[in-house]
């Protein structure tokens, strides 16, 4: 059985569980919320979800760098038992030839516990999702991402509530249906809790014909990957590497592309700058992504080049 493998399927297995933590802690209603700046929260649910995955996967995967978005105290374990158990149906998939002899020391996970925290504490729920990326050698190559919510309005049924996408560069992507986007329209999604100037500019200038503002990169992303935006727009300082790793790698298993303004993918071994300062624009299809890219105005590309300098 090939590392990556394994490492897939534990993190499906204990991204389904973070989920459990995160709905268990929003129905009990003590989020015990931090502001660690400006508008950057981090709730109960944002801590021990982030303890529960990197626990566990270092339980199983010792020697391999796992960096989450929480700085928690380090002597502080998980209250909740680990999970060292397989997804069954990851462990099926067989391992593309490039992958297979991949060692511990070429891999780091990135992992967002709780993406769409603003968005949580306000009850917007189908917005939060759980975000195991997998990076080989800095480039993103695989990527877990639980919606914890999905289904929650339509559904009564508790077994329904909920699901696990996940994707392999090479291999494709499980758990979701791709959706071509409505021809001869523009649709944009982008973020509704931190929006600026820039933003607005470069939507302006794609004049699309419908804007979605949801919270969350991974909710986002898989808006694109469904069909309901031809494209994720945030050409802002503030996104992470945690945000962008596994949405960037599920994209790309399915013909999609997830850049900087550039058009430059990131990099994502352990010694990346954590901060993506120069935006995130992500397509649904690689063919489609220049546009996008050329449409973003000079001048808010030129700021954001400035200000990653500084
Ligand atoms: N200005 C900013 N400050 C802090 N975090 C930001 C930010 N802009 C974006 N982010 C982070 O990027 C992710 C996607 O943002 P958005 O939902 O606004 O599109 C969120 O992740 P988290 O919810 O995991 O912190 C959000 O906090
Ligand atoms: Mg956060
Ligand atoms: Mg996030
Ligand atoms: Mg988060």
């Amino acid at each position: 059985m090939s590392l990556l493998i394994k490492l897939i399927s534990a993190s499906v297995s204990v991204a389904n569980k973070a989920g459990s933590i995160i709905r268990e802690i929003m129905r009990k209603g003590d989020l015990n919320i931090v502001d660690k700046g400006i508008n950057d929260l981090q709730t109960e649910a944002d801590r021990r979800a982030q303890r529960l995955i990197v626990s566990s996967l270092t339980k199983i995967f010792p020697k391999i760098t796992i960096i989450g978005e929480e700085q928690l105290d380090a002597n502080e374990a998980s209250s909740d038992s680990l999970v060292t158990s397989f997804d069954n149906s990851v462990l099926t998939v067989k391992c593309p030839q490039e992958y297979v002899d991949i060692k511990d020391e070429d891999v780091v996970v990135w992992v967002d516990p709780l993406d769409g925290t603003s968005e949580y504490t306000q009850g917007l729920l189908d917005h939060v999702t759980v975000l195991i990326g997998v990076a080989v050698k800095g480039e993103a190559v695989a990527g877990v991402i639980h919606q914890p919510y999905y289904n929650y309005k339509l559904e009564t049924d508790a077994s329904k509530l909920g699901r696990t996408i996940w994707g392999m560069n090479g291999v494709g992507a499980f758990g979701i249906n791709r959706k071509q986007p409505p021809e001869g329209k523009r649709i944009i999604t982008t973020t509704r809790s931190h929006s600026s100037k820039a933003i607005n500019d470069s939507i302006k200038a794609m004049n699309p014909d419908q804007v979605i503002e949801v919270g969350g990169a991974g909710h986002k992303v898989l808006l694109v990957i469904e069909g309901e935006a031809h494209a994720y727009i945030f050409p802002s300082p503030g996104c992470k590497k945690w945000d962008t790793c596994a949405p960037e790698a599920l994209l790309r298993s399915i013909g999609g592309k997830l850049t900087d303004v550039f058009g430059n993918s990131y990099k994502y071994d352990s010694t990346v700058k954590h901060a993506n300062d120069l935006g995130v624009l992500a397509t649904y299809s690689a063919a489609v992504h220049d546009w996008y890219c050329n449409a973003i105005p000079e001048e808010v590309k030129i700021n954001l080049l400035h200000k990653s300098n500084m």
